[in-house]
């Protein structure tokens, strides 16, 4: 057997982040501050799973016979915590738009420029134009810098094709870059990202066309949600039921961009709808926040579109306090978040939403596995759970919330396998 699939012993942690019995469903209220740390703690992986999670004197001593064939890795000193897990990215686009971003800084709002036929529609240009090869090449290192980061499962959306030909390229280099690369990729249909320039006075004609997608892409087997911008100026509240209702036929669980630059009843469409996730909710009504407790939908923050827009924050603590289990992640996108630090996420949650340390790490692990229906497999360190571990540069779980705005991950374990040492891809 060679030490590359032979076990992985993670010995001694000084704080082990287990999230334990958090499986089952989203973590709510006074829970999200519960991490069910283990000091000196130690995991045994094999079989790409977790095998035992303990004191490391009762790991160590359960697989005595088995140490010498085991990698061990030692984490004497360090945090260690399940992989993060970033339930709302847009990986797959093609070009950048830093200089939308200069504009913004003269003055520009980001939907005035998306109004004007910039934004979301001049990155559907680009990705139209791009060859699978390209697409593919630049998501590929997009996936690099969050899995260097301690990512080790994302969501990523389609929305820059807008029409059935290129939603599906789109959809096929996720699918392919799945197969490929170490971080796991979930996938959301997001044909109604935008109204397209042609349909801008006949949307309506172009939801029709958004539904016709979908048979298409379930038969394809190319994503599991269907997503809406559900804006003001873009897809209305009424357009974004139909749209999420009509992917419930085709088994597309729905998902909603709401409340993101105006409130605009996008959080209470996600209740009505039965959403698995309403995300941003920057300027979610009190009573749509009320209604996505009752229905325990998860709420997807994502403060680096505030932060990066220079908006207001979306209210964590309100939502947190009404019982809405809360996720965070990047949006990594190229006009409203152009980052893969879900680490810098965590530490604008602490920072500007009002979230304490151990809540933020809840909401980029167990709850943001719940936000893309993965809480079985990933987002704890459990028995039975995917190997998705992260070793931290760090001697406890609030230091990684402090030092912020750099790289803090040291070493992560993906399926079991070591695949970043040192800070960087081995
Ligand atoms: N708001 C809509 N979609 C993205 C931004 C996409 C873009 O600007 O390219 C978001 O979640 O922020
Ligand atoms: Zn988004």
């Amino acid at each position: 057997m060679t030490k590359e699939s032979s076990p992985l012993f993670l010995r001694r942690a000084k704080q082990l982040v287990t999230l334990k019995g958090t499986s089952e469903a989203p973590v709510t209220k006074a829970a999200m501050k519960e991490l069910h740390i283990i000091e000196n703690g130690s995991v045994w992986m094999e079989a790409g799973k977790i095998a035992m999670v303990g004191e490391d004197e009762a790991v160590a001593k359960a697989y005595a016979e088995r140490i010498n064939e085991a990698k061990v890795i030692d984490a004497t000193g360090k945090l260690v915590t399940p992989g993060l897990v970033d339930p709302h990215t847009h990986l797959v686009f093609a070009g950048s738009r830093e200089q939308e971003f200069n504009m913004r800084l003269n003055g520009a709002t980001y939907m005035e420029i998306m109004h004007a036929g910039g934004g979301i529609h001049s990155t559907t240009r680009a990705t139209r134009a791009a060859s699978r090869e390209q697409l593919y090449a630049e998501s590929y290192e997009r996936l690099q810098t969050f899995l260097l980061h301690g990512v080790t499962t994302l969501e990523a959306k389609s929305g820059y094709g807008l029409d059935m030909e290129n939603e599906i390229k789109q959809l096929e280099v996720a699918k392919q870059l799945n197969k490929d690369h170490p971080v796991d990729i979930v996938a959301t249909f997001m044909g109604a990202h935008a109204i397209p320039m042609a349909y801008q006075d006949h949307p309506d004609v172009f939801v029709d066309k958004v539904i016709e997608m979908m048979p298409r892409v379930a038969e394809l087997g190319l994503a599991e949600f269907n997503d809406v911008f559900c804006e003001k100026g873009v897809f209305t509240p009424e357009q974004a039921e139909r749209i999420l209702e009509a992917g419930k036929q085709y088994n597309l669980l729905p998902k909603i961009h709401a409340d993101e630059i105006e409130p605009y009843q996008g959080a209470e469409v996600a209740a009505k709808v039965g959403a698995v996730s309403a995300d941003h909710l920057l300027k979610a009504s009190e009573e749509g926040v009320r209604r996505l407790a009752e229905k325990k939908v998860v709420g997807v923050l994502l403060p680096g579109t505030a932060f990066f827009l220079m908006s207001e924050f979306a209210n964590a603590r309100k939502m947190i306090d009404a019982g809405v289990p809360i996720a965070l992640s990047t949006d990594r996108n190229p006009g409203s978040s152009p980052t893969e630090s879900l680490q810098l996420m965590m530490q604008l949650g602490c920072l500007h939403m009002k979230m304490t340390p151990a809540e933020v790490l809840v909401a980029a692990t167990i709850n943001a596995a719940h936000a893309i229906h993965r809480g079985k497999e990933i987002g704890s360190i459990e028995v039975g759970k995917k190997g998705d571990v992260v070793i931290w540069n760090a001697p406890d779980y609030s230091y990684i919330q402090y030092h912020y705005g750099v790289n803090l991950a040291e070493k992560v374990m993906k399926a079991g396998k070591l695949v970043v040492d040192a800070g960087r891809i081995v």
